[in-house]
Parts: structure tokens; sequence; C-alpha cells
């Protein structure tokens, strides 16, 4: 059944907060803001309650809800090297959003890649102790069992949170197999440390990480959906939840001229449809709308409402309410490798997920070479941020090279996790036999792209330019870590669990093999960020430290798009903590 689908005719009703997306992001401030009884809170999803379904409980089903009715079926532009070739931009069409299809690991960044971000904001709060203390509230974590540990699970008590909704343990079908051995061999192979806990604000080892799911046999997922609403807040008279329906635009109380800049805008509610030919209904916003659809598509829908670069709105036949530069720019998506191996033995002592991860950091991967590598790409680096605004990749090319030249110091001087190294074990089913490999991608790309709108229609999903390899140093990065995780695979002890190299089919004899192997397979990551960036307005930021767009009066965002740089992590965690540190800013204007 789904999560609620009101009979009520919401045209006729108001709420003091409407929420753009019913997502990882969009539930918790859902969810938070709705405590207090005398608030009414609206959630107008685009997808379905599909909490039943096994492709969204089931995390050993991961990818069966890519390209599916789960799915928008975004792509990128097409690839000029792979015959236009456009690749799969998955994002979840279902209550709980990509939150609901993800691969449910749980790790977090390094405190320093945090620490950039008052920098960018000149807000303290936004720093690693100010946005953990909100990360840790989100999180229920579970300690692992004698069995679990005697697989590699381990934990740091003092890293974790064990009262939020977001349930963290170690899944109790945990692999065996090669699961230790491949980090044994990455510590062999690049001189990595078993670290204990990938949550702690370390990341540079090798360590077996947690899953968002339920501490007990079912091991099921515990999504935006089933931690945060899902009970009691279910319940709550004063929230509903729209889903099945899609916000196609923002209503504005005022008009602002073109040209006037000092002009403040204030929302009045949002447009919503079920489908491209159904009525536009109207909902009013008595305090604020708040946008959580997504990296994708909370850019999409302030361009649709006339706020973003006036060139792209006049090309796309949208009228210009407000000239913001920076939306829809800035972001910063990462690129997969995949290789794979035939195990000698088919039973991998467990059922997953996979859990056993490497985060090797640059020197480790460059070598010898990496303080060239350093001096060469920090020399570049002034030249290449101009070409960036100039190609209206950023809207600040002078903030984006003083952002780009901490994130290189955060790789070199700072050593932190620069590629991630995810072994991946997929059991034997009636027509195919077990797999090992790894997925593996570079962690901090240089790169940046855009996604904007191509026309004025919100259900013409919005063009994603990922820019992939953008930046020499992002394809260096993921070739030299797609060769050395195959040279994992190679070393001791993991080179004797298994027999052959499935993919890639034919082993590249040199570096430049590897790199034509890498370009030619390569998918997304799928964590889009930093498309409507918190930074400072001068910066190109689109945000302000309170998450509120500049130029508007009540229009915050509070999905993946306010992050302003990628990080050494998957993204969830963050984002939690992001939207329960909004929610709490929210409240505190509410007096
Ligand atoms: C395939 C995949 C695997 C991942 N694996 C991991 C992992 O293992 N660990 C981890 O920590 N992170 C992972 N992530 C990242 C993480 O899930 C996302 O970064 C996170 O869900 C983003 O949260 P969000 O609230 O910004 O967007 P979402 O969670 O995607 O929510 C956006 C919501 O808005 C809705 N929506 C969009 N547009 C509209 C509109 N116009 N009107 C109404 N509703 C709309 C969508 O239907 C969706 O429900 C993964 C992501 C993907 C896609």
């Amino acid at each position: 059944a789904p999560a609620k689908t009101p009979n009520i005719t919401l045209a006729n009703d108001s709420f003091d907060y409407v929420i753009v997306g019913g997502g990882l992001t969009g539930l918790t401030v859902a969810s938070r803001l709705s405590e207090n009884p005398s608030i009414k809170v609206l959630v107008i999803e685009g997808g379905q309650d599909n909490h039943n379904d096994p492709r969204v409980y089931d995390v050993r089903t991961y990818g069966q809800a890519f390209e599916s009715d789960l799915d928008y079926n975004m792509t990128s532009t097409p690839i000029s090297w792979r015959n236009g070739t456009k690749l799969p931009m998955a994002a979840g069409k279902t209550l709980g959003g990509s939150g609901s299809i993800n691969g449910a690991s749980w790790t977090k960044g390094p405190k320093t890649q945090y620490d950039l971000l008052p920098v960018l904001i000149g807000d303290e709060s936004w720093g690693w102790d100010g946005l953990n203390q909100y990360m840790l509230g989100a999180e229920h974590f579970y300690a692992p069992s004698k069995e679990l540990k005697s697989k590699g699970a381990d934990y740091d008590g003092h890293k974790h949170g064990f009262s939020g909704p977001v349930q963290v343990s170690f899944a109790q079908g945990m692999f065996g197999s090669i699961q230790q051995p491949a980090l044994n061999a990455s510590q062999q192979l690049w001189g990595l440390d078993i670290i204990d806990d990938a949550a702690s604000g370390i990341v540079n080892g090798a360590t077996t990480i947690p899953n968002m799911v339920q501490p007990d046999v079912s091991q099921n997922r515990s999504s935006p959906y089933t931690a945060y609403i899902l009970g009691e807040p279910k319940q709550r008279d004063n929230l509903v939840i729209l889903t099945g329906h899609r916000v196609v635009e923002i209503s504005w109380r005022n008009t602002c001229a073109e040209e006037d800049p000092d002009c403040v805008l204030t929302a009045d509610g949002v447009y919503y449809q079920t489908s491209r030919n159904s009525e536009r209904l109207f909902v009013k916003a008595i305090r604020e709308v708040l946008l959580a659809a997504g990296a994708m598509q909370s850019p999409q829908l302030l361009e649709l409402s006339g706020v973003g670069d006036p060139a792209i709105l006049k090309k796309a036949r949208v009228p210009v309410k407000k000239t913001l530069m920076g939306v829809g720019k800035n972001l910063q998506e990462q690129t997969k490798n995949t290789i794979t191996y035939t195990p000698k033995s088919d039973d991998l002592e467990g059922s997953g997920p996979s859990s056993a991860i490497a985060f090797p950091n640059v020197h480790q991967l460059v070598g010898n070479s990496s303080s060239d590598v350093y001096a060469e790409t920090v020399a570049g680096l002034a030249s290449y941020a101009a070409e960036l605004e100039a190609k209206g990749l950023v809207a600040n090319g002078t903030a984006t090279h003083e952002i780009l030249r901490y994130q290189v110091a955060n790789l070199f001087n700072q050593s932190e996790a620069a590629a991630e190294i995810f072994f991946t074990l997929a059991t034997a089913t009636d027509t195919s036999a077990a797999t090992v490999g790894a997925d593996l991608w570079n962690l901090i790309v240089l790169a940046r792209g855009t996604i904007h709108i191509s026309s004025n229609n919100s259900f013409d999903l919005p063009t994603v330019e990922p820019s992939y390899f953008g930046h020499p140093l992002d394809l260096q990065l993921q070739t030299l870590a797609t060769k050395q995780a195959h040279e994992v695979y190679s070393t001791a002890p993991l080179v004797d669990m298994v027999t052959e190299c499935v993919l890639p089919a034919s082993i590249p004899a040199d570096y430049a093999g590897w790199e034509t192997f890498v370009k030619n397979t390569f998918t997304s990551v799928w964590h889009p960020i930093a498309t409507l960036s918190m930074m400072k307005e001068e910066m190109g930021g689109v945000v302000d430290n309170k998450l509120k767009v500049y130029g508007i009066s009540n229009v915050r965002v509070v999905d993946a798009s306010v992050l302003p740089v990628q990080l050494s992590a998957h993204l969830s965690s963050s984002l939690y903590g992001i939207a329960e540190k909004a929610a709490v800013m929210i409240r505190e204007d509410q007096k």
C-alpha cells in the first residue's frame, strides 16, 4: 500500500513546509519537522511506495532497480570516444529515492575534507566536528557478533551513534572467501594499514564496512522511509506524503525585474502533476519550500522556475525570474571500472553484500613520481579553472582554482584516500558461476560538469554532462587504480584464490592498454553532488550557510546538490547529517 495517498484536495489546503522529493534527505527533514504537531508538512514524491518490493528491501538484489520503473532512467550526454554511448545515471524513483535502491554501504569521508566546507561558506559549524554530530544523530549502530568479527568486522565504539533512526550493522550474510585475503593483498601491494572503522574520519587504509541494514537475519534495508517514516511518524496527522506526483514549478508571490539583483523572490507554493498531460495542481507553502529532489532534479526545478543562468533559461524558453549563475554547474561525478575473476571455490562463505574496501592514497597509486605529478597538476590549475568558467562548467573560475588547489593539496600533502577499490563477490546462480572482482573509482575528481534543462517541461529530464575525465589527473588515477586492483589479484594471498581473469577479457600489456580499457568500459558511480553548492555567493555558490537560495527568502535546498566538494566516501552518512542539520536550522527560524 502507498505511504499515504490522501484523497484530500491539496489544492484547497496549505502546509507550513512543502518538501519537493521524498528521498533520503526529504524524508529525514519531513520526519524531524513534523515532530512538532502544530507544523504541517507535505512531501511530494515522484515515485511510489515500494518498500515491500525485494528490489528495495533486499540489498542483495542491488542493481535490479536500475533502468527499471524504480529509476528515472536519466543518462549522461553521449561519450564521444564510445560511439556516442550515453551512460545510465541511476536515481531512485521511489519513496526513499536513491536511498531505497543504493548499495547501503556506510562510510564517511576524512575529517580534513569536511573541514573545507567552513572555508567555502564562512561558517565553522559545517566542519567535521559540527556536521559529524548530526551524522551520529542519524545513526543506530550495532556492534558485530563474534562470528562476524572473525570475518573481519571491526569498529570504534566512539565513532558511532547509537540512538538515531538509520540501522547500521554488519550484514549477517557477510562474505568470507576472498574478502580478508583481498585486504591482506592490498596491504602488501600499497602498504596500507588495516583501519578498524571507515566512519572515524580517517579513511586511507583497508577496511571492512557495515551497511544500512537491520541487524537481524532478515538484514533488510534500513531505507530513508523505513528509518524515518514507517512507524510513529507515519501516523502523524500533520504529515502528508503524496506519492506518484511530480513537482513541475515553484510559484512566486512577487516578480523581480531581471536587471534588479537586489530584489528578493518569495515562493508561494508549488505546481505539481501526476503525468505530462495531467491537470496542473497547486499547493501553498505558508513558510518555506524545501528542495530535496536530488542533485540532478533540484537544479532542474529551480531552472524551470526561472532561477539560474539566463543563457540556459532563455534557450529553454523559461522567463528569467532571478539570475543565479551557479545553478546546475560545478557537478562532481566519479567514474567506475569493474574487473572480475573466477574464484577457485564457488562457496563465498556468505550471501552478501560485499564489504571489503581498500582506500589507497595518491602516493600509493602514483609511486615515485608523485611529487612531479603534484607539481605539474598545481602548475596547470589556474588555466584549467579559467577554462572551466569559460566553458560554463563553473560560475567562478578564480574561486574554483582555490577549491581545486585545496583538493589537490588534500590528496598529495594530507595523503587522504584518492581511490576506492571495493572488492565484489557474486554468488552462483542457476545460470552463472560465482565471480569475484572489484568495482573501483577515483574519489576526488577535478572534473566539473553540469545539469541543465533543455526544455521548459519538467517531464523532459535534465541534460546531464558529467565531463568524465575532464582533468588528466582523473584519468590517470582511474587508470592506476584499475591496473593496480588487477595487481592485487596477482598478489598473495589473493592470487591463490582465483583461477582466471574474466574482465578484462585480455589483460592489457601496458599502462596505455589499461587506459584504453578504463575509457572503454567505465560507468558512472552515481554520486552526483554540488549542482546547487553551499558556498559564498561571490564564489559562485547557490545556497548560503542556512541552505537558503541566494536572493530568495523562503526556498532552501537540503539534498546532495548542496555538498560543494566530493568526499572520499559513500554519501549517505554525510547527507543524513546535512538533512538533520537542516531540520535544526529550519526549526530555529520558526521562533
Ligand atoms: C545506484 C546508487 C548506489 C549508491 N550506493 C550508495 C551506498 O552504497 N552508500 C551510500 O552511502 N550512498 C550510496 N549512494 C548515494 C546515495 O544514495 C545518494 O547520494 C542519496 O540518496 C542522495 O540523497 P538525495 O536526498 O539528495 O536524493 P534521493 O535520495 O535520490 O531523493 C530524491 C527524491 O526526489 C524525488 N524527486 C525528484 N524530482 C522530483 C520532482 N520534480 N517532484 C517530486 N519528487 C521528485 C525522487 O523520486 C527521489 O525520491 C548510491 C546512489 C545510487 C544512485
